[in-house]
Order: structure tokens, then C-alpha cells, then sequence
């Protein structure tokens, strides 16, 4: 038995498109059904649906964050699908490659999915709140504080908040274009006792399981477990996206979060969530940032980036220092104050992220200059540091 699982009251589930689509490429409504039966099972306190059980006692180490009532659950599922759903109804042979096709299958797919698990969980009693967000959602900091209000206001009220990406209106070079990312990163924000991943494959294995000889890795506790494993793609059905690749990123973001995964099929997800040793565990890493830290190093995209000279990267990573305009020999890209931008080395290397205090095009002005010599000569605005030690996150 996997003690975090069972002590979890808090939880995030996040299933593929490949576990809710037929063969034929449309909504596999029996499935969606069968996912809200075993959902709405663990929300009544077991995972069969057959009422409460007696409740256990909170996770280890869960002091610090907000937890749920002992006697309560809360549940966010993360549903992909929204595409591979709206296929079929657009007589779409298969998932396209274009944008524009993409964004109308999930227009029509995402009502169709969010109508079948809202009737699924109706069935138990339970209300489900469409949630769908873009990548600015989860990584802007005025953002995902709504974001948040939004999903903890669902909570409080006793919904099941379901989250996908807003695909219809992300364009591709601010998408996550896959949820595992997006769940792992939603588990962060509403601090989460447990992720689960389900997908068409019941583990990871260490290599492409459709391949003879590979076995399940039942646990990994670090990047040790990881080393000779083959993380491929996706799979057969062609309907996902990131295969393991992004589910073992996902996995990183989480359990550096604290927060443990459990990755296993849709079809294992009763034994999953009972706490049985099925599927793949990855265990928390222990250190835990603070959350806003967490946010800039993994979430955000930066807009820029400020090149250093020797002595400002000495000053930023070695002493965790504010970095200040005489420390910057060049920038790039088109950002304005309060964006994250990447601190950059003489080889061009990211050593750190941080939020900026300044417009991009102020900043060329003010190279190489003391922040005295700026204020006497600008103004006291001008002496403030480039990026704050505070909203700084190291990269090295
Ligand atoms: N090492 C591995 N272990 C398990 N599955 C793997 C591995 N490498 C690649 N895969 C493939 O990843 C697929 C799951 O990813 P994907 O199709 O994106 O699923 P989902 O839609 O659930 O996100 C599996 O079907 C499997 O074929
Ligand atoms: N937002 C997209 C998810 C993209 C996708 O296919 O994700 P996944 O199946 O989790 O690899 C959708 O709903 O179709």
C-alpha cells in the first residue's frame, strides 16, 4: 500500500486523450463514464463509490500548506481530449496538424466532453465547473493568483473544477500544447496532496513498452531511476501528444513541488487511487521552494534576456546579490517591467530568472552606469536594482 495515496485529500487526476477516445477516433463516452464512476467513488471516500470510509490521517510533513478537512476530499481533473473529441462530429479523419483545425475540434470537442462528465458526475451527485487556461494563466503572477481564487472558490463550494487548456484561443508559441505540464503545474497551485497521471499504458517502462524486454519502474525516487531509461513518444492511438516524455517532466515539476505522482492507465485508476502499488510512483523530492520561486524557474516563458558580465554573475549566483544596471553589457527582446527574463552568462548561458524591473527599451540607457550616477542624473526612480534578489530564481 502507498501511504501518500491513501492519506491524499487533496488530489489533481489529469487523463490523456488516448484513454477517452475510440478506436475510431471519437469521445469514448463509456469511459468518460467510467472515469466519473471512479472519481465521484474516491470523492465519497472510497474508490468504489459505495460511500465513506473511515478517513485517514493527514499526509507527513502537510503542515505548512492549507490542507483539506480531515473529512473532506477535493478533487481537479485535468481532461484532455477536447480535439481528439470533436474529430468525429467534423467528419475529421484524424488529429490535424494546423492550428486553425486543431483549435475548431477542441471548440467542438471541449462542450461535448465537459457535457459527458457533467452528466457523469450528475449522476453522483456531484457539479463539475469548466475551468480553461492558457499559459499566461499559470505563470503570470496577477494571473495565477485568479486562477487560484478560482479553483479554490470551486472547491469550497463542493464542485469538481475540470481543467483543460484553452486551446482555442492558444496559439503555438504560447501553448503547452500538452496537459501533463499544465496538471502538474495546477497541482502546484492549489497544493495538492497527490497527482495522478493516467494514460493508455499502465507504467513507465524502461523503454517502449510495445518493445519485448522492457519492464515497469515501480518507483523512482531521483534522476538515478531515470538514467537508463528510454522515454519515447507517443504511442498508438496518435491522439496524444507528449507520450512520456512530458509525463516524466510533469512528474519533475510535481515532486520537486512536494507534491508524488502516481502514473498509471485510466483503466487502473480504482487500484491507483486506493493506494495499490500499481503503475509508477515518483516519490517527492524533499526541498521544497517557496511557491513564487517555483513559479518563475518552471512556468514562466521569459520575454528577454540581460547579458552579464563576469563580475554581475558572480554577484547574482555566487552571492545572491540584486543585479544592478553596471552588471549588464547587453539585452534582447521586448519585455516590459514586471516580465521574467533570463540572466545570461558571456557564453550565453542561462544562470538565472528573474522579474524585471524595467522596460526593455529604458534598459540600453542605463548599461554599465552606477544606480547613483542614474539617480543624480535621472531621478531617484533610477536607483532601483534591474532585478530584486527577491524575484530572482538560480538556474545553475
Ligand atoms: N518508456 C515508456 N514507458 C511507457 N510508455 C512509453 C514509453 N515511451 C513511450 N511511451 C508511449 O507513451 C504513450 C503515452 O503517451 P500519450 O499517447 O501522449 O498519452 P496521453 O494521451 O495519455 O497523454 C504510451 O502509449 C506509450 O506507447
Ligand atoms: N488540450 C488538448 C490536449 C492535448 C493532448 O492531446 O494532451 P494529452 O492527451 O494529454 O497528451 C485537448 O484537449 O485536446
Amino acid at each position: 500500500m502507498r501511504e501518500a495515496v491513501n492519506a491524499a485529500r487533496r488530489i489533481v487526476v489529469k487523463v490523456g486523450s488516448s484513454s477517452l477516445t475510440t478506436a475510431a477516433g471519437g469521445l469514448d463516452t463509456e469511459r468518460v463514464d467510467a472515469l466519473a464512476d471512479v472519481l465521484a467513488g474516491w470523492l465519497a471516500g472510497g474508490t468504489t463509490g459505495a460511500g465513506p470510509t473511515e478517513a485517514a490521517p493527514p499526509p507527513a510533513g502537510s503542515g505548512r500548506r492549507r490542507a483539506a478537512p480531515a473529512d473532506r476530499r477535493e478533487l481537479v481533473l485535468v481532461s484532455s481530449g477536447a480535439i481528439a473529441a470533436g474529430l468525429a462530429p467534423l467528419g475529421l479523419p484524424r488529429r490535424p496538424r494546423d492550428l486553425a483545425t486543431q483549435q475548431a475540434a477542441a471548440s467542438v470537442g471541449q462542450g461535448l466532453l465537459i457535457g459527458r462528465y457533467s452528466a457523469g458526475l450528475a449522476r453522483h451527485g456531484r457539479t463539475v465547473g469548466q475551468v480553461l487556461l492558457t499559459v499566461d494563466d499559470v505563470t503570470r503572477r496577477a494571473h495565477y493568483r485568479n486562477a487560484y481564487r478560482t479553483l479554490r472558490k470551486l472547491l469550497d463550494l463542493g464542485a469538481v473544477p475540470i481543467v483543460n487548456e484553452n486551446d482555442t484561443v492558444a496559439t503555438d508559441e504560447i501553448r503547452f500544447g500538452d496537459n501533463d505540464r499544465l496538471a502538474a503545474l495546477v497541482a502546484a497551485l492549489v497544493h495538492a496532496d497527490l497527482l495522478v497521471l493516467l494514460s493508455d499504458v499502465d507504467a513507465l517502462y524502461t523503454g517502449d513498452p510495445a518493445r519485448p524486454g522492457t519492464v515497469r519502474i515501480e518507483d523512482v525516487h531521483d534522476e538515478r531511476d531515470l538514467a537508463h531509461v528510454a522515454i519515447g513518444r507517443t504511442g498508438r492511438a496518435g491522439v496524444g501528444t507528449g507520450g512520456m516524455v512530458t509525463k516524466v517532466e510533469a512528474a519533475r515539476i510535481a515532486t520537486g513541488f512536494g507534491i508524488p505522482v502516481v502514473l498509471t492507465s485510466a483503466s487502473l485508476a480504482p487500484e491507483a487511487l486506493a493506494g495499490m502499488e500499481v503503475g509508477t510512483f515518483f516519490h517527492r523530492v524533499r526541498q521544497r521552494p517557496t511557491a513564487r520561486l517555483f513559479w518563475l524557474a518552471h512556468a514562466t516563458s521569459p520575454r528577454g534576456r540581460l547579458h552579464l558580465d563576469p563580475g554581475a554573475v558572480a554577484a547574482v549566483v555566487g552571492r545572491r546579490k540584486s543585479l544592478l544596471p553596471a552588471g549588464i553589457t547587453a539585452v534582447d527582446g521586448t519585455f516590459t517591467a514586471g516580465d521574467p527574463v533570463d540572466l545570461v552568462d558571456a557564453a550565453g548561458a542561462a544562470v538565472a530568472r528573474g522579474l524585471v524591473n524595467y522596460d526593455a527599451v529604458e534598459l540600453p540607457g542605463l548599461l554599465g552606469r552606477s544606480t547613483s550616477e542614474l539617480a543624480a542624473a535621472l531621478g531617484p526612480a533610477y536607483e532601483r536594482e534591474v532585478v530584486h534578489r527577491d524575484d530572482l530564481v538560480l538556474l545553475v
